[in-house]
Order: structure tokens, then C-alpha cells, then sequence
């Protein structure tokens, strides 16, 4: 059918240069008899040539642009018409695992149906002209080489479904597929020489998931319920005239997982995080071209607000205020040296969480995180502007069987019960049980566990590996249970001022 179609095309090529040979006749050939002739070329074309074609070029017209439609054939063609294609081309990719990019190769021709249509793809090289006829073409410039280009052939009959709903069906398949694999990214703000400030970023990709994250299951259960639904809430917000963002304010003691929350949330949305660091930027104007450097899909981090917001509320009190409280003044006495003129203020921050430029960008998530909640603004903690406060607190016994099915894989143990009690009775963060759960314990008890397997020498290896996997979970477990039995006794033990 290859042959065939380029034959056709061909052949509607030669009807052309018919067309323009005919128009030119001399003038001794009766006027008559060429308006009859010339109007019926178009007519025999048709007949013959009953294919269309549209070119679609690897670059745009000036020639550095790449053209996007371009890469939505390829990703289309890669992942639909390959298994009938025998010219193939292999590449590594860009992702990090070991599976080649495989993609057609120049001058393989393959067939796609669509809606009882078929269409013909092929991928034509690098050429220094091009004869084709074309119903569309990506206009190339004046150079003589053409760049390479896909040409889709197709019946005239299908032509409406092609550009109406075939290739519209193309674009959407290639969002969709690089929406999944994209590759996430962390940002952070960064000043060249002290002056404007940029974003830099690095590939992202944190370990943690809400199935990992230690916390009341129903609390976790419906953030993830605000969070998908949030992400389809398109419509809803400009229904109600409301920017496409949320805020969510996350406080707890250090080490009760904010950050994993974080992390876990950008895993769930697939977004990206910029980590804004406040404390670097000069005032209100560099926020804002931060904020409008920033993409949709993207969660935006301030993380301990308090610290920042010491110096925010100083600005708004006056310094009587930030004297009442002696941490808060170390932080206003050296940001008011520093700063004299130009900062950034909680009105500013404000403006863009839910002021006027909050309309700016849509579908991004504001976090923010403190360990003090009651030393924010409370401007900054009002109904309404964090639409969720999240509270993340110390770990008991719900959240610690969570951490030993991630940490050691195990559901139940003897030791569970007397672990619940102790957790009960004192506050330990779930960093702290985690770096218990490490299998870092063999360091202490791995000796023991050795000894064992060598005694075990010759039983079958996934019995010896069960064997140690389980020893493993009781050398942590009880290390567990005397670091808490520790805390609890220094918990219990009057401070030695008080004894005086
Ligand atoms: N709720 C949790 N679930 C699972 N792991 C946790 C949890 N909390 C803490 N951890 C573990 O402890 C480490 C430290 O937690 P994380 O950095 O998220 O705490 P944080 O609340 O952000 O602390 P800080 O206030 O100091 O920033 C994490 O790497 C994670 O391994
Ligand atoms: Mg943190």
C-alpha cells in the first residue's frame, strides 16, 4: 500500500505540472478550447489523485523553534503504530531507567486506522527539496534543505475527520503521555550576585507517599480526597469567579513529617515544588516576579512561615511588639541591619495567596509549614486564606504500625502492645521512631543475627531470609522499646533547678 499511495501522490503531482504547462500554451491555441481543458485538470486530478496530504516539519518557520506538533506524532506514532512497523530506530532515552527510546525509522511507512479511516504516516529525511503537494505545509524557509517532516496521507473523503478529530486525537494522546512521564522538579530561588533573583531546579523525585506517611489514616484519607479533587476543579473555580489555587498550612513539632507531607503531595499530583526561600529575597517587587516565574501544576513551599513572619509582623507592630518576645527580636534585630529600605512584606505574600495576584497562574498549591503556630500573624492564619490547616503531631501507636509495615514489613509482634502503652505516654516524633525502625540496628544486634544464619548454614535461602528479616524486626523493635523506656524515665525525672 506504500507504493500505492506514493504513486497516487505522484500522480497528482504530474496532473499539476500539467495544470501550469497547459496554462502557458501559446497563444495560437483557441481560447476556447484551453478554458475547457484548464478547468477540467482540477477535475481529472481528483479522479485520479483521490489523496490528500499534510506536512507536518520538524522545525518551525524560523527554523529554531522545534515544531510541537512535530513531537505529537512522534510520541503518538511511537505508541500506537509501532508493532507495524519493521524499520525501527533505538536511542537511549532520557529517563532513568535502561529502556531504549524506540521510534520509527525515516522512510517506514506505517498504517493507522481511525474511526473506519486509514491513514498513511511516514517520516521523510532531511532533504534539499521538497516536491511533495500538499494541502497544509509547514512553511519552511528560504534555505534550501528542508528538515525532516511526517507526511500523513489520506482519502479527500476523510479529510474533515483528519483535521477535526484525528489530529486534535494526536495532540491530546502526546499531552496526556508527557504530562505522565515528565519528569518532576524541584525549584529554589537563587540571586546572581545578590541581585535579581531566579529560579534554579533539579530533577525531583521524593521517596515519600501518603501510603508511607505515619498519620490518623482518616486525616490522610481526606486530604487525598481534597487533593484529587482540587485537581479536577477547573471548572468549579471559574464558576465561582475564584482563582484555581489552595493553600494549606501544615504545623507540628519538628520531625512529625511536614516535609514528607510535602513530598507526598507532589507525588499524588505529579506537580512540581518550588521551595521558596524568603528570607533571601529584597522586597515585595522580587516576589512578585518570582511568583509570575512560577508554572501551573506546581506546589509553592514557604517553609517555617514563623521565622519569616517575626520579621513581617515586626514591620506591621512596630519593635514594642517583637521585644515581647526575645527569639523573635534576635531574628528583627538582624534583618532590620540588613534591610533598610525594600522588603517584603505579609501583605505582599498575602497578595498572591489570595489578593489580586492570586488570578495570576492557575492550579498551584500554597504550602506552608511551621512549627509554632501561635506566633503566625493572624492575618496570615484566618478562615478562609490556608483553606486547610494540617496538623502533623507525634507519633502514637496507629501511626507507628505504619512505619513498621514501611520500615520492617511486618504487621504485628509481640512487642506491638507494650510499644502502644509507651507511645501513648510519651510524645516521640515519628522521625525519631523511624530512625529506630532503620535496619541500621544490625550495627548493635547484627552479630547475634550473623551467628545465627552461619549456625543455619544450608537451609533453604528464603527460609534464611525470613529467618533474617525477622530477627532484623526484633533487634529494632526492642531498641525501640528501650530508647522510649529511656524518654519516659527522662520525662519522669524532675529537671535539677526544680529539685533546688
Ligand atoms: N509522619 C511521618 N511519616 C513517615 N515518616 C516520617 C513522618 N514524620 C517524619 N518522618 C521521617 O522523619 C524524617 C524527618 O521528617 P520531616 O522532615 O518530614 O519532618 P518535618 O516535620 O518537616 O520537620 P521540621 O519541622 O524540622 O522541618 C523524614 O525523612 C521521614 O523519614
Ligand atoms: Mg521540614
Amino acid at each position: 500500500m506504500a507504493l500505492s499511495v506514493d504513486k497516487w501522490v505522484g500522480f497528482g503531482s504530474a496532473m499539476a505540472g500539467f495544470g501550469l504547462l497547459w496554462s502557458r500554451m501559446p497563444e495560437h491555441v483557441h481560447d476556447e478550447a484551453r478554458h475547457i481543458i484548464s478547468s477540467l485538470v482540477p477535475m481529472l486530478m481528483s479522479y485520479f489523485n483521490p489523496y490528500e496530504q499534510i506536512s507536518i516539519s520538524e522545525y518551525g518557520e524560523d527554523r529554531f523553534r522545534r515544531n510541537k506538533m512535530f513531537d505529537a506524532v512522534s510520541t503518538y506514532l511511537r505508541s500506537t503504530c509501532l508493532d507495524v512497523a519493521s524499520k525501527l530506530k533505538a536511542e537511549v532515552g532520557n529517563k532513568s531507567n535502561d529502556d531504549p527510546l524506540i521510534s520509527l525509522d525515516e522512510d517506514q511507512e506505517v498504517l493507522d486506522n481511525f474511526n473506519g479511516a486509514r491513514v498513511w504516516w511516514r517520516l521523510c529525511p532531511k532533504s534539499t527539496k521538497n516536491r511533495a503537494v500538499t494541502v497544509i505545509t509547514v512553511p519552511v524557509g528560504d534555505s534550501s534543505e528542508q528538515p525532516r517532516c511526517y507526511k500523513l496521507v489520506f482519502h479527500q473523503r476523510h479529510r474533515k475527520l483528519v483535521l477535526d478529530s484525528y489530529l486534535p486525537g494526536v495532540v491530546r494522546l502526546w499531552r496526556e503521555l508527557t504530562a505522565k512521564n515528565r519528569q518532576r522538579q524541584l525549584f529554589t530561588n537563587h540571586s546572581r550576585d545578590g541581585k535579581s533573583h531566579y529560579w534554579i531546579n533539579v530533577p525531583y523525585n521524593p521517596p515519600a507517599t501518603f501510603d508511607m506517611l505515619a498519620m490518623d489514616h482518616s486525616k490522610k484519607v481526606e486530604i487525598m480526597e481534597d487533593l484529587a479533587a482540587f485537581r479536577e476543579a477547573k471548572e468549579y473555580h471559574s464558576k465561582v469567579g475564584k482563582a484555581w489555587k489552595r493553600g494549606y498550612l501544615l504545623h507540628g513539632p519538628p520531625g512529625t513529617g511536614k516535609s514528607t507531607m510535602i513530598g507526598a503531595m507532589a507525588n499524588f499530583l505529579g506537580y512540581d515544588v518550588y521551595d521558596l526561600d524568603l528570607t533571601s529575597i529584597k522586597d515585595n517587587a522580587e516576589l512578585r516576579k518570582l511568583f509570575l516565574d512560577t508554572t501551573d501544576k506546581s506546589i509553592i513551599v514557604i517553609e517555617d512561615i514563623d521565622a519569616i513572619e517575626v520579621e513581617l509582623t515586626t514591620k506591621r507592630k512596630g519593635k514594642e511588639a517583637a521585644q515581647e518576645n526575645s527569639d523573635k527580636r534576635t531574628v528583627v534585630e538582624v534583618r532590620d541591619k540588613t534591610n533598610d529600605n525594600g522588603k517584603v512584606t505579609l501583605s505582599g505574600l498575602l497578595s498572591f495567596v489570595d489578593g489580586l495576584w492570586s488570578a495570576c497562574g492557575s492550579e498551584r498549591i500554597f504550602v506552608f509549614t511551621t512549627n509554632h503556630l501561635d506566633r503566625l500573624d493572624p492575618a496570615l492564619i484566618r478562615r478562609g486564606r490556608m483553606d486547610r490547616h494540617i496538623e502533623m503531631s507525634y507519633c502514637r501507636f496507629e501511626a507507628f504500625k505504619m512505619l513498621a509495615k514501611s520500615y520492617l514489613g511486618i504487621t504485628e509482634h509481640s512487642l506491638f502492645g507494650e510499644i502502644g502503652q509507651l507511645l501513648d505516654e510519651i510524645d516521640t516524633t515519628p522521625a525519631d521512631v523511624a530512625d529506630n525502625l532503620m535496619l541500621r540496628a544490625r550495627g548493635k544486634r547484627g552479630g547475634e543475627i550473623d551467628r545465627l544464619l552461619d549456625e543455619m548454614n544450608g537451609a533453604p535461602a528464603d527460609h534464611m531470609l525470613r529467618v533474617k528479616r525477622r530477627r532484623e524486626a526484633d533487634a529494632c523493635l526492642a531498641g525501640l522499646v528501650e530508647t522510649l523506656k529511656k524518654a519516659k524515665m527522662k520525662s519522669a525525672t524532675p529537671p535539677m533547678d526544680s529539685m533546688e
